[in-house]
């Protein structure tokens, strides 16, 4: 079996954990193939609502597709909610943390307004402006490690990150403050991970074992709710599904980029049911896009 995965640390991380699992409940060998993705060459420029467009993943799943490689393991949140249906979700681990996070020599209180801050996301921006920061935004892309230094060395004074790439990466000694997922809400699939095949794999039951349902559950409540906004959603919006026993609670939070509030909405149901919880946050806010 190969593991498609990008170079950055936090892919190599990430897909030797999964490896790791992996080896616990299939009997082959996995070997790694690096693949260098659009994602990890353009760096200038913003990087808005291209996540949904598969910028890390397109060219990882195209070599899943075309039998280069067995698997790809991606961030959940980078994995488009319509995947090209040649592909299948394999398997989805237990979540990290889904938080977001500051990273700042100064506490969220004591940033002044007018600091900078840097984020090439939409979401971000719309929530720093809807907690009335004033901050002004500075493009920061480059992986985990590059953003960070841009912060310690004073080229901007803040970035928020995913709390989960952070623990990965052991650099949890950079973060400020964790913010409460009500209070900055994250992207659909934050802190999951996905493990991609082929659609017609023989691998996917076996794959699927590693599986943590209530993280599918979670994640998949997130992912519906985007998928049934669709493209006319351009808006930045915070989701969070959480499971608690056979229950899902589904939070999520349209803005305006200038951080006026469009709606909120929150359902609850059945765990086996979060498909039908995400369909139904998206009627409830549809309206409001
Ligand atoms: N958009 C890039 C991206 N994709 C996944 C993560 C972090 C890990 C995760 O969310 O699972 C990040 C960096 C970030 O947003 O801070």
């Amino acid at each position: 079996m190969i593991a498609g995965t990008r170079g950055s640390r936090l892919a190599l991380v990430q897909t030797n954990h999964v490896i790791e699992m992996l080896s616990e409940v299939c009997k082959d060998k996995i070997e790694k193939k690096i693949i260098k993705t659009k994602g990890d060459r353009i760096r200038d420029s913003q990087l808005y609502s291209m996540d949904s467009r598969g910028l890390f993943t397109r060219e990882l799943d195209m070599a899943v597709l075309n039998e280069e490689v067995d698997l790809a393991v991606h961030s959940l949140k980078d994995v488009p909610s319509d995947l090209d249906p040649d592909l299948a979700i394999a398997a989805v681990p237990p979540r990290e943390s889904p938080a977001e996070v500051l990273v700042s020599r100064l506490d969220w209180e004591d940033l002044p307004p007018g600091s900078k801050l840097g984020t090439s996301s939409l979401r971000r921006e719309a929530f720093c402006n809807h907690h009335q920061k004033n901050f002004k935004m500075e493009p920061l892309r480059g992986n985990i490690d590059t953003r960070i230094r841009k912060v310690m060395d004073g080229e901007v004074h803040a970035t928020i990150m995913a709390e989960a790439g952070l623990k990965r990466l052991g650099l949890e000694e950079h973060i400020k403050r964790r913010f409460p997922l009500e209070y900055f809400t994250p992207a659909a699939g934050q802190g999951a991970l996905a493990v991609i095949t082929r659609a017609d794999s023989e691998l996917i039951s076996s794959i699927g074992r590693i599986t943590h349902h209530p993280s599918l559950q979670e994640v998949t409540a997130e992912k519906t709710l985007l998928r049934e906004l669709g493209a006319g959603c351009q808006c930045p919006l915070g989701v969070i599904g959480r499971a608690t026993g056979n229950q899902l609670t589904l939070y999520a939070v349209l803005l305006t980029r200038e951080g006026e509030m469009l709606r909120k909405v929150t359902i609850r149901g059945p765990l086996a049911e979060a498909e039908d919880i995400g369909k139904k946050a998206a009627k409830e806010m549809e309206d409001y896009i």
